[in-house]
């Protein structure tokens, strides 16, 4: 299938799919107008008693385990399960992966719960999870996505997912393809939550394809657009975070495919 990355906003923006995101107490508010935004409509629940429900009337389901404790681990697995007999795509975001045991800890158990579609998280976190001797600095890279490649291409072989890593140039592998997405602003990496949205908006995309690959290169492409373009007008984090909301809701599907700078490698 041909990379159409204007018919796939466009498909977003007319199915406006429920996104079910399991995340974290710092970034829900701004994921969630990212998510509206963008055209998606996002669901922030995490109770075990409702996560299945809920789930099943998604399109997506994106975990997030940036402020993860033993009550929603347990809700994050009932989800991840539903969603595999389902067929909903699971967008696991492993923040923080290498810098507790905790963490790494509870990610193996999610990876043996059910296999995500698409695995979005910075260099540090894809290290971590891929077995390299790494420490992350909490949630902060400690590596950059290019030192990344041989634990992404691991990473995906082994669960048969699709592994997308952020960074100056954010890296997109599944299996033996690659695509390298190089649109952003270094300012993104001074707002909190900006890979989270990045995760979220994967979910947006996964939910109205049957390709994670399309949808994960779909997702850091926008981002990235959209960072260039709310940096036109803001400078400064405050108002960028303000700016970048905006550029995601005003931009066009063929002003996004004419901004993007893809490439593909097979
Ligand atoms: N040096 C950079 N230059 C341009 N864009 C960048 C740079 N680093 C990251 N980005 C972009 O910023 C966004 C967030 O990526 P980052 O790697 O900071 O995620 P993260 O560490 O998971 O963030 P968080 O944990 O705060 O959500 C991505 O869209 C990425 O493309
Ligand atoms: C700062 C922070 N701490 C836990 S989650 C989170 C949001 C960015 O990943
Ligand atoms: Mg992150």
């Amino acid at each position: 299938m041909e990379f159409n990355l204007a018919n796939n906003l466009h498909s977003l923006r007319a199915s406006a799919p429920l996104v079910h995101n399991i995340t974290n107490y710092v970034v829900m508010n701004f994921t969630a107008n990212a998510l509206l935004a963008i055209g998606a409509s996002p669901v922030m629940s995490h109770a075990a008693e409702e996560v299945e429900d809920m789930v099943s009337i998604a399109g997506a389901l994106v975990v997030n385990i940036g402020t993860l404790s033993p009550e929603w681990v347990k809700g994050m697995k009932l989800a991840m399960r539903k969603a595999a007999q389902t067929g909903k795509p699971i967008i696991l975001d492993p923040v923080g992966a290498g810098a507790t045991p905790y963490r790494n800890a509870v990610l193996t158990e999610l990876l043996e719960t059910a296999a995500p579609a698409i695995i979005r998280g910075n260099a540090s976190e894809i290290m971590a999870l891929a077995g390299t001797n790494i420490q992350t600095k909490g949630v902060d890279s400690t590596a950059s996505s290019a030192d990344s490649m041989e634990a992404a291409k691991a990473l995906s072989l082994k669960y048969g997912s699709v592994i997308s890593v952020s960074g100056e140039t954010d890296v997109i592998v599944s299996g033996t393809q690659t695509a390298f997405v190089s649109n952003g602003v270094l300012l993104m990496t001074k707002i909190t939550g900006m890979g989270c949205t990045a995760s979220a908006l994967a979910g947006a995309f996964a939910a109205v394809s049957s390709d994670p690959f399309h949808a994960a290169v779909s997702a850091a492409a926008a981002m990235g657009v959209c960072g260039e373009l709310a940096y036109r007008h803001a400078k400064l984090p405050g108002s960028f975070q303000i700016a970048f909301l905006d550029a995601l809701a005003d931009i066009s599907p063929a002003h996004l495919a004419e901004l993007s700078k893809v490439k593909f490698a097979f």
